[in-house]
């Protein structure tokens, strides 16, 4: 049986979540023909080197011509421009849909440049990683990841359904939500903590005059994971806080609070405080790890083998 889900598929924007989508879609088989476009001439070329796609195109537009599926795999910023200029290519009966790491602003951006009998069903793998560009893509990037669709008004089920698919076929699991659900939910789990690694990382640089190199020297594992964050890219993020900007200076407000309590409890002394803060924490720790989502974890393994064996007994 064949695996084909979307005959052609098109990729706007080559970089890393298009890179890996690539490689999982020709792992799978879900697309015939993979087409892509990216704004510079130089990822367009390195994109050509390494056979990325079956064809690179020089527009937008020809790149999304007639195809079955559009991933618009650029920055939540330029979401809207990159929908306007495909616009006149699609043809009826398409699904266009995105990846971006917001999604209110984005709707409100793509949502007017779609074309009536056009299919328009965002979506968010939560998956990714500090690198970025055409050479930072692989095929295991989605496996075993959530991926978040957010149907708009009138979405067609049946699309939404066949778009779950394709997810599947990549490697994810897939749920639905709304779009201010999934921007508050995001705002906590993945963009107040990178604003706070960003802050991290630019205090330490700032010390660094004090400590010369010894920052870099003795960061231990906690600070590390705060420089990989770090490293993001910088246009990607910068467009995450401006495209979400209510949800995440909530998120900052609250976080602030806390930091203000804890910072008096150490002030004060106040051991319980500080203990019983901790132990809760740790508590949510051990349930990320249960629920199986912590790949990275050195006990992943063992939580997803005693997951199995529970459900076998
Ligand atoms: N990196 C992550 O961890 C991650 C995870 C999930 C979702 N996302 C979302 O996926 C999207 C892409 O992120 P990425 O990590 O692949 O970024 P990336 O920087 O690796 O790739 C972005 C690509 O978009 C192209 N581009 C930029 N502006 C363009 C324009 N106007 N027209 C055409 N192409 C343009 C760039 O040339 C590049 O090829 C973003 O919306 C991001 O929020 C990222
Ligand atoms: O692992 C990382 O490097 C990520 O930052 C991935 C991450 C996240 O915060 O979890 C980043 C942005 C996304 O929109 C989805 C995933």
């Amino acid at each position: 049986m064949s695996a084909v889900i979307y005959p052609k598929v098109a990729l706007i924007g080559l970089g890393l979540i298009a890179g890996s989508m690539a490689h999982a879609m020709r792992r799978a088989g879900l697309a015939e023909t993979i087409t892509g476009y990216a704004r510079s001439a130089e990822t367009r070329k390195i994109a050509r080197e390494i056979n990325l796609v079956d064809e690179v195109c020089d527009s937008a537009l020809e790149a999304a011509r007639d195809a079955d599926l559009v991933v618009l795999c650029v920055p939540v910023g330029v979401m809207g421009a990159v929908a306007a200029e495909i616009a006149p290519g699609l043809k009826p009966g398409a699904v266009v849909t995105d990846v971006g790491s917001v999604k209110a602003a984005v709707i409100e951006a793509v949502a007017p440049h779609i074309p009536e009998g056009v299919h328009f069903i965002p979506g968010h793998p939560l998956a990714g990683t500090e690198h970025s560009g055409p050479r930072s893509g692989f095929a295991e990037l989605f496996d075993n990841r959530w991926c978040l669709l957010v149907p708009v008004e009138g979405s067609d089920p049946g699309e939404v359904a066949r778009l779950t698919r394709y997810w599947e076929g990549l490697g994810s699991n897939v749920d639905v939500m709304d779009a201010e659900h999934h921007d508050l939910v995001l705002a906590v789990t993945s963009h107040a903590p990178h604003l706070i690694a960003y802050t991290m990382v630019g205090v330490a640089d700032d010390l660094r005059r004090v400590t010369d190199s010894e920052v870099i020297k003795y960061s231990a594992a906690g600070f590390r994971d705060f420089t990989r964050i770090a490293a993001s890219d910088p246009t990607m993020w910068r467009d995450v806080f401006l495209s979400n900007k209510a949800a995440t200076l909530e998120i900052l407000g609250r976080f602030t609070e806390e930091l203000f309590a804890l910072q008096r409890a150490i002030r004060t002394e106040d051991g319980d405080h500080l203990h019983d803060y901790f132990t809760r924490t740790r508590a949510i720790r051990r349930g990320i790890i249960d629920a199986g989502q912590d790949t990275d974890a050195p006990d992943f393994g063992r939580a997803v083998a005693s997951k199995a064996k529970a459900r076998t007994e």
